[in-house]
């Protein structure tokens, strides 16, 4: 754990006056992470709501809204709901993954810091629509700010009735807890979360079983992200006809896109599914600084794509982002300069996840942190030879849909598709040993 969490005063949020304010509503206001503020704003309106509706309603009323997980995956969110266990005298549980540890994602860090209570209330309309009377909150280690914020929120909300027994006079029993990582990005993926939270070493566990057949401590659960936690909140609020007609047919509703790189205003950005690249950067982020070459679309695991007219004008939804050849993923949108060493900015991500493999499986432990690491390593450094870029691609040949989880396979989107759109970058470094570009200092260099 080396970075501290700094107080959010750089970020942008880029409310859509076409739509009212819904999940960043509060982010930089006043003491927004108050339940003062939330009540004055409303809150805790949407889980009276849920109460009066009844547990099965409300899954319908998220079903119905389209909402899919916001953590990059996009599984429907009220399917995923429906599919725990109803009745069955077991304890179920539900767990906010709020470990967002994607180099190009930092948007659930300030709905934790700026507005604990807008989670804190999906959580509970969550807990009792899947009959779960215990939550947890698992934090990223390096959000300092965040924990605090979020573990003050709850004894507020206890001291005031909205946690513990009979949650404002419902019957329903909710208790919730923060968890705090300890700096590993393997902890995000659900299953190796799970084992963390259970207190033990954080290796993916096989799926399935889903976590709702066997989940924490063997029992139901539901993991959900920050922002699909919070989206349920603004659901229950304006109910499912109001999310439902917001985005595409198949995306729906507001997400946080987040903009980093060489632009005017890198920040985060609320803004409908659907939304062009080109909106996004140009209209919002205030444009480019400088020459771009590529997109990274939903944080680094998603495929890179040219900086070209057909790329910005795709709709930044599920499915359009995949028919264009990546993912929306967590909608964590990078651009790569020109001026860069596409395989020197490659070797940073490459080192990233060779880092963060958990080691359980060979074709992550030796391919990843092994073999790539070491290949982007000497051509880097220029002892590049000829017939290595094929080895590059030979190696990602044994290692891709090998590996007992996602993250190996994250680790080849961007070496990939960096390969195929800037073939003449490797090519130069294979074969003279130097680069087209000189490489940008990079955080780990120092
Ligand atoms: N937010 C971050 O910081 C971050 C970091 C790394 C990766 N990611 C994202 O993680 C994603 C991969 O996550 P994953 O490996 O959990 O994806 P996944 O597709 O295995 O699962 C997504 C969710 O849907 C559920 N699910 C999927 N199929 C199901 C089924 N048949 N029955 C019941 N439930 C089912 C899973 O339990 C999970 O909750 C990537 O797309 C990437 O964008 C996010
Ligand atoms: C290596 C890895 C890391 C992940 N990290 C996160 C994370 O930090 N936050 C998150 O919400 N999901 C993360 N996920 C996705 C989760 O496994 C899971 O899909 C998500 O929490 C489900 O929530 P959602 O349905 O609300 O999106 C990660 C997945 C993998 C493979
Ligand atoms: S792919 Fe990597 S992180 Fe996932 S289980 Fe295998 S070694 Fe661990």
């Amino acid at each position: 754990m080396t970075v501290a969490d700094p107080a959010p005063k750089a970020i942008t949020s880029g409310l859509d006056p076409r739509f009212a304010p819904t999940l960043y509503a509060r982010v930089g206001r006043p003491d927004s992470w108050t339940l003062d503020a939330y009540l004055q704003s409303g809150g805790y309106t949407a889980v009276r709501r849920a109460f009066s509706l009844g547990n099965d309603a409300v899954i319908d009323e998220v079903k119905k809204s389209g909402l899919r997980g916001r953590g990059g995956a996009g599984f429907a969110t009220g399917l995923k709901w429906s599919f725990m266990p109803l009745n069955d005298g077991r304890p179920h549980y539900i767990v906010c993954n709020a470990d967002e540890s994607e180099p190009g994602s930092f948007k659930d860090r300030y709905l934790l810091s700026e507005d604990p209570h807008q989670l804190i209330e999906g959580m509970i309309i969550a807990g009792f629509a899947m009959r779960a009377s215990v939550g947890y909150i698992y934090i990223r280690g390096e959000y300092v700010l965040a924990a605090q914020r979020v573990q003050a929120a709850i004894e507020e909300a206890r001291r005031t009735g909205l946690l513990g027994r009979d949650v404002l006079g419902s019957g329903f029993d909710f208790q919730l807890h923060v968890h705090r990582g300890a700096g590993a990005y393997i902890c995000g993926e659900e299953t190796a979360l799970m084992n963390s939270l259970e207190g033990l070493r954080a290796n993916p566990r096989l799926k399935p079983p889903f976590p709702a057949a066997a989940g924490l401590y063997g029992l139901p659960t539901t993991i959900n992200n920050v922002e699909t936690f919070c989206a349920a909140t603004q659901i229950l609020r304006y109910g499912w006809a109001w999310h439902a007609g917001m985005g595409t047919e198949k995306s729906r509703g507001m997400k946080l896109f987040q903009i980093s790189g060489p632009v005017a205003r890198p920040g985060v950005y609320e803004l409908p599914l659907g939304t062009t690249f080109r909106e996004l950067i140009h209209d919002w982020a205030g444009g480019p600084t400088e020459p771009v070459k590529a997109i990274i679309p939903g944080g680094s695991s998603c495929p890179m794509m040219p900086f070209s007219d057909r790329i910005l004008d795709t709709p930044m939804d599920y499915e359009s982002v995949a028919a264009a050849g990546s993912m929306l993923g967590t909608g964590g949108v990078t651009l790569v300069p020109t001026a860069d060493c596409i395989v020197n900015a490659t070797w940073n991500l490459v080192r990233f996840y060779g880092h963060e493999s958990c080691g359980k499986c060979t074709p992550c432990r030796e391919g990843i942190s092994g073999w790539m690491t070491r290949m982007y390593e000497k051509l880097v450094r220029g002892g590049g030879q000829p017939g290595d870029v094929e080895l590059i691609l030979d190696m990602s040949d044994n290692i891709g849909g090998k590996s007992f989880c996602a993250l190996a396979d994250a680790c080849l989107g961007p070496v990939l598709s960096s390969v195929r759109l800037f073939r003449e970058e490797y090519d130069a470094l294979a074969n003279t040993g130097r680069p087209l570009y000189p490489a940008r200092k990079r955080w780990r260099d120092e």
